[in-house]
């Protein structure tokens, strides 16, 4: 099965901020994305709710549960106990933790997993008890792998922002995708998971998920809100579905 596709309304938060003003919606930019195909929704709320804030969070919940049950949340963030509340709160189906500093523009590292399992170790283990599915964010480097295992997570999500800052240079996207290909060789065989984000947009998908065709899903919020302004939301899913080989 290819890669699901998760949109991330991040990008169409930021905007609808711009105003005290309830447009553009971020639920019906969803409603949209997940009527055109789409398997699920991303945000990523941060302390400063410059982007999704946390009044968006019970709408996007009962979008999904009342019109779209089979679709996805996903709830990516930097894991303090604001975040966690927020997490139990509103169940999401999958929750992925990021190394953010509130002061950070975007995400831009993985987790250093060695170093930083006894903070994650015991986050894992919460959230797993919630019944929630737990993806890390995660450079690509085949070496930090086992240690991502052993937090007790069932994926990760590999930093694809490199690649996709490749965008002209064929040879080092090359150099980037076998990167990114061999940390999720590495993780499937240690019984991981491998979701994928960042930077991804319809040119760059067809290589990622050719190198890699148990990818189980991307989320991708920037790309696809620049081309729905060109395309419109339904067809700009459509054009990412038919990337990821849908
Ligand atoms: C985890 C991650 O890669 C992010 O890309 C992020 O969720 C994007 O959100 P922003 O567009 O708000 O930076
Ligand atoms: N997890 C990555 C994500 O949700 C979207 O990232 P981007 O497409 O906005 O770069």
């Amino acid at each position: 099965m290819p890669a699901k596709l998760s949109v991330n309304l991040n990008a169409i938060a930021m905007l609808r901020n711009r105003r005290d003003l309830p447009w553009p919606s971020v639920t019906g930019l969803g409603r949209l994305a997940l009527a055109a195909g789409a398997h699920g929704l991303t945000v990523h709320p941060r302390p400063d709710e410059r982007h999704t804030r946390h009044s968006d969070l019970p709408e996007i919940r009962a979008l999904i549960d009342d019109e779209f049950p089979k679709a996805e949340f996903n709830i990516e963030g930097y894991p303090t106990e604001d975040f966690l509340a927020l997490v139990e709160k509103h169940q999401p189906e999958q929750v992925t933790l990021v190394p953010d500093d509130p002061a950070q523009a975007t995400s831009d590292h993985g987790w250093n997993f060695a170093a930083e399992a006894a903070f994650l170790n015991p986050i894992v283990k919460r959230l797993k008890k919630g019944g929630f599915r737990v993806s890390l964010f995660s450079d690509p480097d085949p070496d930090g792998v086992a240690a991502a295992r052993d937090t007790g997570a069932d994926r990760i999500e590999l930093y694809t922002g490199p690649y996709g800052s490749c965008y002209s240079d064929s040879a080092k996207a090359q150099k980037e995708l076998e990167r990114l290909g061999k940390t999720a060789d590495a993780a499937l065989a240690a019984g991981l998971q491998v979701n994928a984000g960042h930077d991804l947009v319809v040119n760059n998908l067809p290589g990622l998920v050719k190198r890699i065709p148990a990818l189980a899903e991307v989320s991708i919020g920037h790309g696809l809100t620049a081309d729905a302004l060109e395309y419109g939301m339904a067809g700009t899913v459509g054009r990412f579905l038919r990337a990821c080989g849908w």
